[in-house]
């Protein structure tokens, strides 16, 4: 059965979300048993060797989200709406969420808390479930100065408190939080009754989110709080050097390989 947003409840976690951002890694996090599917605008960074989420664009998006969606997953599938096609408005935002979930989204996630609230009611009372996203916000890259631990200040873990209170009560179904401290990730998930899904934010939360890339050992420069579970760097190296060897010296393409 696929799944539905209903089914991302308060406690009936710990959910596992992971990144795809095409049709074969797709069915892949799929069969391993992820319950959601991000096609994260870190796909900028991580697939088109961008230095920043910022150059990432509404047709990338659209994209890569048509080829994940191709892979029909059981798994919610879940679109970034990029830097800048939610921020101008409620009509842009409709228009730019309304473009992911025609290619085949199931809900949209945007980055920012009760500055953006307003947004996030107006796609949720048009039918687009939302996503939250809290703490560090990489699309506010050149503000912050770097991608930084946020709630350090008593004022910061304030303002992130009241982020995920605005997107409840904006109707939020689900609440990405990204590196903050533990403890703080923990007060949010006790106080907001929205399942709270964390990347860099410890173990007190109703899910765990993670980059495939970073997953799979295919990320140039992961953060510390990312765990790598294989080294597909090493074995797409280790493949293809066989096969330059292969060919060099006469080995491919050997009899099975081809037709009289
Ligand atoms: N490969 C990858 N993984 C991610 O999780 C990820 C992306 N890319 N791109 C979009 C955002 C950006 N994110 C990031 C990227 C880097 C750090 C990082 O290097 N943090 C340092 C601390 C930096 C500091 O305090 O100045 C760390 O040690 O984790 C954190 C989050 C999370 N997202
Ligand atoms: C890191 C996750 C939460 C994300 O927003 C992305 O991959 O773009
Ligand atoms: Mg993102």
């Amino acid at each position: 059965m696929r799944r539905r947003i209903s089914d991302f409840t308060k406690g009936g976690g710990p959910y596992v979300w992971i990144t795809a951002y095409d049709y074969p890694t797709a069915k892949l996090v799929d069969e391993a048993g992820v319950d959601g599917i991000l096609v994260g605008d870190s796909l900028g960074m991580v697939v088109l060797g961008l230095p920043n989420t910022l150059g990432v664009t509404l047709a990338d998006m659209v994209r890569h989200t048509q080829a994940v969606a191709r892979a029909k997953p059981r798994a919610l599938v879940v679109a970034d709406m990029p830097f800048m096609t939610y921020e101008t408005g409620r009509r842009d935002a409709l228009k730019n969420a309304a473009k992911l979930i025609k290619a085949g989204a199931d809900a949209v996630k945007l980055e920012g808390g009760s500055e953006y609230a307003h947004i996030v009611e107006r796609l949720v009372k048009a039918g687009i479930p939302v996503m939250g996203h809290i703490g560090l916000n990489p699309q506010r890259v050149l503000a912050l100065g770097g991608y930084k631990l946020i709630g350090k200040t008593e004022e910061q873990r304030r303002k992130v408190l009241e982020d995920a209170k605005a997107l409840r009560d904006a109707g939020a179904f689900a609440i990405v939080i990204e590196f903050v401290p533990a403890s703080l990730a923990k007060e949010i998930t006790e106080k907001i009754d929205v399942p709270t899904i964390c990347i860099g934010a410890g173990p007190h939360c109703d899910g765990q989110i993670l980059v495939l890339h970073d997953v799979l050992g295919l990320s140039e420069k992961p953060p510390s709080f990312a765990k790598r579970y294989a080294d597909v760097a090493e074995a797409v190296r280790n493949a293809v050097r066989q096969y330059v060897e292969d060919v060099k010296t006469g080995k491919f393409p050997s009899k099975e390989h081809y037709k009289d």
